[in-house]
């Protein structure tokens, strides 16, 4: 089985460092993993290289200079151009068959919510190239600091979970900046969603407290009041969250039994004499 981790959310929010300390902690642990680039405005990767890049093929720069158009439209063009070179993709993609990979996406929320380009390079992962995917949306931890920042990137994750259609993980980014022992964090990482309900009321006008019910019963709906923290500096967060990808990757339901454990079904087990 094959398996690929898109890594999405909005610019700045922590993905290429999630990807990175993904890949070294894998690596660590032995496991074949490799980066694929599909930011085709990334800057540089400051700790592991991607594989693949899409900026082989193209980059915002050059189709802003060449088509005159800004950053959002030349994003948009580099993805056309991507769907119309399907067959370099796979066969990049094919020199890694064995591995797993980590997909870092763009920023621009719009791929993810509206523009349906995200969602069709998945389909051409999970139905051309027969990968198991899922998704990890990166929201960062400056956003517990108020309810309406929440609610506007819980919103967004929501949104881009509806439209990926994928298995998915909220991740909590960058937790080494937060207190340890911040009430906030815990408040809002498994979210007890009256007491959402009432902060978010305490925080705005009288006339938004219909509002804020109908968008806390929808968070409560969806299931999406769960984040996974991610504090890059302490491995043991590191490992709960690869703990998470694995099961919604299902990971373990695909692998070999371990020696000695498998069930012989002509075996006798009942030993009592
Ligand atoms: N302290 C801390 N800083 C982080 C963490 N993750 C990311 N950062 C910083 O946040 C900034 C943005 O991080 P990136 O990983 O590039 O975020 P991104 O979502 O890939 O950004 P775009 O590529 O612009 O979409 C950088 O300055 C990182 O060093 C973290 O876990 N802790």
């Amino acid at each position: 089985m094959l398996y690929a981790l898109f890594v999405i959310g909005p610019a700045g929010n922590g993905k290429t460092t999630l990807c990175s300390t993904l890949i070294e902690y894998l690596q660590n642990s032995k496991r074949s993993v490799h980066l694929v680039n599909l930011d085709p405005a990334a800057d540089y990767f400051e700790h592991i290289e991607p594989s693949i890049d899409i900026k082989d093929l193209v980059t915002v720069d050059e189709v802003m200079q060449e088509c005159n158009y800004g950053p959002n439209g030349g994003l948009l063009y580099c993805y056309e151009l991507l769907f119309d070179n399907v067959d370099w993709l796979q066969e990049q993609i094919g020199g890694y068959s064995e591995d797993f990979l980590i997909v870092d996406c763009p920023g621009q929320i719009e791929l993810y919510t509206h523009v349906p380009y995200m969602k069709q390079v998945i389909d051409l992962f999970q139905n051309k190239f027969n990968y198991r995917v899922c998704g990890a949306y990166c929201m960062e931890s400056s956003f517990v600091v108020d309810p309406s920042k929440y609610f506007s990137g819980v919103l967004c994750a929501m949104s881009a979970m509806i439209q990926l259609e994928i298995p998915y993980i909220n991740v909590m980014t960058k937790m080494d900046l937060m207190p340890k022992d911040s009430p906030m964090v815990d408040r809002f990482l498994d979210v007890d969603t009256s007491l959402l309900l009432e902060t978010a009321n305490r925080a705005s006008h009288d006339k938004y407290r219909s509002l804020n019910e109908t968008i806390v019963r929808l968070i409560d709906d969806y299931s999406m009041v769960k984040f996974v923290p991610l504090d890059r500096t302490d491995e043991e967060s590191i490992e709960r969250l690869m703990l998470e990808i694995d099961n919604a990757l299902q990971v373990w339901d695909d692998e070999e039994p371990k020696e000695g454990k498998e069930f012989d079904q002509g075996e006798d087990y009942d030993n009592d004499d």
